[in-house]
């Protein structure tokens, strides 16, 4: 057994800057990494799929090039493997990177494989060859194991070839017919990706919409976003059984319709990669998804362990698991008091137009009892979206009436991802709307039209 101050299980976007910090401040420090150091975002989630969001915009801006007045003569086609080549390059160099930062950091020892607690304050480190190599302990132990695809259970899924948001970004070939089953971020961002590399692309959603957790418009407006450059979605549509075509392909049955896929990408969610810690033996649970509870410290049930990330279930976001990491190297090192329940969410689904979101949707704010105000305002009405020929979307604030202060906003519309951080700012410092609606913002960008969306709040009045 090798005693250390601390250990971190995990090189996530939580993980990899905790163990510098850790070491850093003096503490020793030993960080387990099983698979790719980075984690999901830096391999096979954030990076490499908006390294792709990019490709694709470019095929889709070469193809439409007439619009702008531009000429190109020939057809318009992408190759995947150079495609996928340059992601490889991208991610290549983060992942790299994460691991010489770590290697390199004073007081911090680096081990490869899969981690398993002993008991509370020791793990095991099983190498790839299935063997135990390294035994630690230490009175600080730091959890950042992620989350890899739920796999649905449809009958005869064993039997065929499918892909997850791993496996898609291997592909060098571009499938024929994609048939993607889910309907939120990966569903919708793949999609797009793959409609503009050029494939027939159909999107299976369990439900009457897309985006669950979003408004009604807001879903219905990318839907027709989407389905305006060819996706297209069946709705209600939860395939019972899957069978492989002679040729590599999927036949997926949905009740008495069958559809058939070059190839199937499962988008229905993640799980946490918590079944195999031995848990058990660090007496800590976790709750039926298999998420981890933590107290706003970002603590655990078990004294000395934290869990930070997407297994805590406060988030899902490469943005949160870094937030986590900052709440727990203040309250350790800086004698802050910071809680994650202070956190307002934000999230943005990197479609081309993105869909932004911070705080309160309009139907969260329905759902409450307090007065509001709302305004919405479409992106024709933004100079820059006219100027660049892309109005698509809305962008839409609420207010709490009383305190005058923004309690959410959706922007789904060219520069969302990037202009909805005036909402946050001013809701993170707890300001009054009318703050932001008399700032000057610059001309021409999207942000310059949030002063005059704030103009046109009105009561919220109750839905009809
Ligand atoms: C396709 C896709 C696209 C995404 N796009 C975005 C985006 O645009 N923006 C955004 O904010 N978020 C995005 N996300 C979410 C984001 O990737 C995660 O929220 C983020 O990576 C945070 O994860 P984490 O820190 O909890 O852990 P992870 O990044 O998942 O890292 C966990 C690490 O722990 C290791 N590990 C697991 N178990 C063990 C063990 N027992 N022993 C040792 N090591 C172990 C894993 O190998 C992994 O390296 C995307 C996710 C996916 C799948
Ligand atoms: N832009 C981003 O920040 C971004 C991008 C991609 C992924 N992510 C993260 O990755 C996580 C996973 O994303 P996701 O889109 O897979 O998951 P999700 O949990 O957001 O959505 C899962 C979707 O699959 C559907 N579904 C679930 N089970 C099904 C079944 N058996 N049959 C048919 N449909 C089913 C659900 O109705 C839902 O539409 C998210 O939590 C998100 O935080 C973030």
């Amino acid at each position: 057994m090798t005693p250390f101050d601390a250990i971190v299980i995990g090189t996530g976007q939580g993980g990899a800057p905790l163990a510098v910090k850790l070491g850093a401040q003096g503490l020793k420090t030993a960080v387990i990494e099983r698979g790719a150091f980075g984690g999901t975002c830096v391999n096979v989630g954030c990076t490499p799929t908006k390294a792709y969001v990019a490709c694709a915009r470019a095929a889709h801006v070469a193809r439409n090039a007439e619009q702008w007045g531009v000429q190109i003569k020939g057809s318009i086609t992408v190759d995947l493997d150079a495609i996928k080549t340059r992601k490889d390059e991208i991610i290549g160099r983060s992942r790299e990177g994460v691991e010489q930062w770590l290697r390199s950091a004073d007081n911090v020892t680096v081990f490869n494989g899969h981690a398993r607690f002993i008991d509370a304050h020791s793990v095991s480190v099983t190498g790839a060859d299935g063997k135990i190599s390294a035994q630690l302990s230490a009175d600080k132990i730091f959890i950042n194991t992620g989350t890899r695809p739920l796999i649905p259970e449809i009958a005869g899924l064993e039997t065929v070839r499918y892909y997850t948001n791993s496996s898609m970004l291997e592909l060098t070939n571009l499938p024929s017919h994609l048939v993607i089953i889910g309907g939120s971020y990966i569903a919708l961002e793949f999609a797009q990706i793959f409609r503009r590399f050029g494939s027939r692309v159909t999107v299976l959603v369990r439900g009457q919409r897309i985006l669950g957790r979003e408004d009604e418009d807001v879903a219905l407006a990318m839907q027709d976003m989407l389905s305006a450059e060819g996706i297209q979605f069946r709705f209600g549509a939860e395939p019972s059984h899957v069978e492989p075509t002679g040729h590599g392909g999927v036949k997926l049955w949905m009740e008495a319709d069958v559809l058939e896929a070059s190839h199937l990408l499962l988008a229905t969610g993640r799980t946490p990669n918590t079944d195999d810690l031995g848990l058990g033996y660090a007496h800590l649970p976790t709750d039926h998804q298999g998420l981890i509870a933590v107290d706003g410290q970002l603590r655990t049930s078990v004294p000395g362990v934290w869990a930070i990330g997407d297994i805590n279930g406060r988030g899902a976001f490469t943005h949160t698991s870094y937030d986590d990491y900052q709440i727990v190297a203040a309250n350790l090192f800086d004698g802050a008091h910071r809680s994650v329940d202070d956190r307002i969410m934000a999230y943005a689904v990197f479609t081309d137009p993105p869909l932004a979101r911070v705080g309160l949707s309009e139907s969260d704010v329905r759902r409450t009892t307090k007065p509001a105000l709302i305004a919405t305002l479409p992106m024709q009405r933004v100079g820059r979206a006219r100027e660049r020929g892309e109005t698509t979307g809305f962008m839409k604030v609420l207010v709490d009436e009383r305190s005058e202060r923004i309690i959410g906003a959706s922007i789904l519309g060219i520069e969302a991802d990037e202009a909805i951080h005036t909402f946050i700012d001013t809701m993170r410092a707890g300001a009054s709307y009318r703050v932001l609606q008399r700032a000057m913002h610059i001309h021409p960008t999207v942000s310059e039209l949030v002063p005059t969306l704030l103009d046109g709040l009105q009561p919220l009045k109750p839905a009809v």
